[in-house]
């Protein structure tokens, strides 16, 4: 028969059943200076190591004793309030178990009520709670540990909330977005997506991409720091959710990356741009090139590309040095930036070479208008080495979609259009015709078959007489090249540019030299009126500084004296590297050789160079004597030229005479020597000795 649950018996079972089989020990103490137990259970030996009856009236040990010594006050101060205030006591401390091990003990317990009168009596529960104190301290460290992460992270941390908001920010990305505290940037920033990105657009694009994959990596974007700065943020961050799926926060790391971005910047506008003049390159410019044609067979449009080199460049280059030829393409580069559209692009392709892309363009007459203004600035004089220079630029434009659909064949026609244009004279913008490339072909040819000419024996040179105005007499000869190629009689205004580019001039202007003074020489061998013979000099032959050298070679190999020999130099030569070419030519006058200054009246050089230098003959350019009858600014130009010759003490001699008229006008106005058709056209050598003996017809 089953016990009554009142049964004291069964009660008395149950609690002995329920003490003996507690984690921790009941008890019942008197309120003394020792805790004398007066009943511990039966857990008393698991709680201390210490045996019940050890314990129970202290009879080998007393409570206090185990009691660690570091907590026995805050005990028996905490049991003392308790009591004092009838409430019940509840503490955690240490205690020093039998084998000298230090156990948490968590003690609940109350002051009872009873007869004996002459001591307070305490009952309660013990509970070993060293785990739980060691993980609550793990927990604590490991608080301790992670705030201490966020609190010193170099990184910006965050929580934000969908709603646009900042739930917590570390130190550092308060200080990352210029804010004085966390605090700081949390009240103020309540519409991240507007106070925070710079396009506000990216705040969307994080939504979405959480949204769909819970985390962003690596999302860069431009913020606004508290003072308006802007600088660029990388995030990394993730959507939390709660136990029911809903989104609570967002919570991420935000690394400042302003210094990489520049950095990036920079390496990516090295890569797309020119190191000297800062124009976009070949790479920048062959992409531009690309979409401005895929827009213009999408809309119909016109797209000019224009292929532009400076006249002149190498010979600036070699004599002035290449500094002053960097700061020559730098300028270049300027101007020709200043006479474009934003729109639009100029490229340095190379060495002195340009494009300009002119996208969208409405006509043909609009792209003239700008080929005219970036001739007309490219030709503004500039200053190198405290001298006034001008260069002038020829340029080659083709026009997409009709001459071409893809970046190469416009720009080999723009480049075949600009040769044309060199062809012309320089200074001027042609625009590509088919056949032209035709021409760049033949030049090709041309150049392959130049290089075979003196090997081959395939030069001779012709001379025009030189004629005293006022005598009609031969007075010297002027040695024009010819080049009598297996294709046919070239003429040196078709080989001697591209002889000049190729730097092929150098081997033949020195064939020239030493041929016209072998020649010479065997003139007066031959017992023909010893008369000078001038030989045109190239600007490059000049530039490369050994002309003294080879002159001197030359003239004792021959065993010609330098009286019979003159040098024709043109204006810009003597402009360029005023030093070299002053000290070249004053050790050449020293030799005994002339020097004269050819197509004089063309080129840009200062007059004050005229005086101080040694020359000895202006050459007037036979442009101003053809235009003698047409063009009063000519006859002008002449007049003054003889004046300015003659106030120097030079000779003034005008090439280009054709015509009675140019002769008598010339002769009136006191030119003393010319050079011309009129005379005589250059000659071989054999009908030049003709010419000697026989004097041409006699003027005036
Ligand atoms: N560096 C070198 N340049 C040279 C050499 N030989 C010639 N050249 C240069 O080539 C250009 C063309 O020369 P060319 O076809 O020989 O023409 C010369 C004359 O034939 C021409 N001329 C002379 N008189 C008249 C005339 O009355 N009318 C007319 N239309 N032309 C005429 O002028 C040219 C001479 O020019 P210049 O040298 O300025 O005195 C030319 O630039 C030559 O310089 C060479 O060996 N080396």
């Amino acid at each position: 028969m089953p016990s009554h649950p009142s049964d004291p018996t069964l009660q008395a079972r149950l609690l002995g059943t329920l003490l003996a089989n507690l984690e921790g020990m009941v008890y019942r103490c008197r309120l003394d200076a020792h805790w004398t137990m007066e009943f511990v259970s039966e857990g008393c030996l698991a709680l201390t190591g210490h045996p019940e009856e050890d314990i129970l009236f202290n009879s080998r040990v007393s409570y206090d004793d185990i009691t660690h010594p570091d907590d026995r006050d805050l005990v028996r101060n905490a049991v003392l309030a308790a009591v004092k205030n009838n409430r019940r006591f509840d503490i955690e401390y240490r205690i020093v178990r039998a084998d000298g091990e230090v156990r948490w003990v968590w003690e609940r317990g109350t002051n009872i009520s009873h007869d004996n009168k002459q001591w307070d009596v305490l009952e309660g529960f013990i509970q070993d709670i060293t785990e739980r104190r060691q993980a609550d301290e793990a927990l604590r460290e490991a608080e301790r540990r992670y705030r201490s992460i966020f609190e010193n992270a170099i990184e910006g941390i965050y929580q934000s909330t969908p709603g646009n908001g900042y739930l917590a920010v570390n130190p550092a990305l308060a200080r990352m977005y210029g804010y004085n505290s966390p605090h700081d940037l949390i009240s103020t920033l309540k519409d991240i997506e507007h106070q925070v990105y710079v396009e506000p657009k990216r705040r969307i694009e994080f939504m979405q991409l959480m949204l769909k994959n819970g985390v962003v990596t690596n999302f860069e974007s431009r913020i606004y720091k508290r003072d308006g700065e802007i600088i660029w943020i990388s995030e990394n961050a993730r959507a939390v959710f709660n136990s029911t799926g809903d989104l609570v926060f967002y919570e991420g790391t935000v690394e400042a990356i302003t210094e990489r971005k520049l950095h990036e910047a920079e390496i990516q506008f090295q890569a797309t741009h020119d190191a000297l003049t800062g124009l976009p390159n070949r790479t920048l410019l062959y992409d531009r090139m690309q979409q401005a044609v895929l827009h213009s067979e999408r809309y119909s449009n016109i797209t000019a590309i224009a292929f532009l080199d400076l006249d002149q460049f190498k010979f600036i280059n070699d004599s002035l040095g290449h500094q002053v030829g960097d700061e020559l393409l730098k300028i270049t580069a300027q101007r020709l930036t200043s006479c474009l559209r934003e729109s639009d692009t100029v490229a340095r392709q190379g060495g002195d070479e340009f494009v300009l892309l002119l996208t969208s363009q409405p006509d043909e007459e609009s792209i003239t208008q700008t080929m005219q203004r970036v001739l007309h600035e490219v030709s503004q004089p500039w200053m190198a080495n405290d001298l006034e220079f001008r260069i002038t630029c020829s340029i080659g434009v083709t026009l997409c979609p009709d001459d071409g659909r893809d970046v190469e064949t416009l720009l080999k026609n723009a480049d075949s259009a600009m040769y044309k244009a060199k062809e012309l004279g320089r200074n001027n913008f042609q625009y590509f015709a088919a056949e032209m490339n035709d021409t760049v072909t033949d030049r090709l040819a041309l150049l392959n078959r130049l290089r075979q000419a003196i090997p081959n024996n395939e030069f001779v040179l012709h001379y025009q007489p030189k004629v005293d105005l006022g005598s009609g007499k031969i007075i010297g000869s002027e040695a024009l090249i010819r080049w009598n190629s297996p294709e046919g009689t070239v003429s040196p205004a078709n080989f001697i540019p591209l002889a000049e580019e190729t730097g092929l001039i150098i081997q033949i202007g020195e064939w020239v030299l030493r041929t016209a003074c072998r020649q010479n020489r065997t003139w007066q061998l031959a017992g023909h009126p010893p008369i000078p013979v001038s030989v045109n000099l190239s600007p490059r032959q000049l530039a490369r500084g050994d002309i003294v050298e080879l002159v001197e070679r030359i003239l004792a190999e021959t065993g010609m004296e330098a009286k019979y020999l003159e040098l024709e130099i043109t204006e810009s030569v003597m402009a360029t590297d005023v030093e070299k070419s002053f000290s070249l030519l004053t050790r050449l006058r020293a030799l005994g050789v002339k020097i004269s200054l050819d197509d004089f009246g063309t080129g840009y050089s200062s007059l004050s160079y005229l005086k101080r230098f040694p020359v000895d003959t202006l050459k007037i350019d036979q442009s101003f004597v053809r235009d003698i009858a047409t063009n009063p600014d000519s006859a002008a130009i002449i007049k003054a030229i003889i004046s300015l010759g003659h106030n120097l003490n030079l000779t003034v001699l005008a090439e280009g005479i054709e015509t009675e008229e140019h002769f008598q006008f010339l002769l009136k106005n006191g030119c003393n020597e010319g050079q011309g058709y009129l005379m005589s056209k250059p000659v071989s050598n054999h009908a030049f000795i003709k010419l000697l003996h026989e004097g041409i017809r006699q003027y005036s």
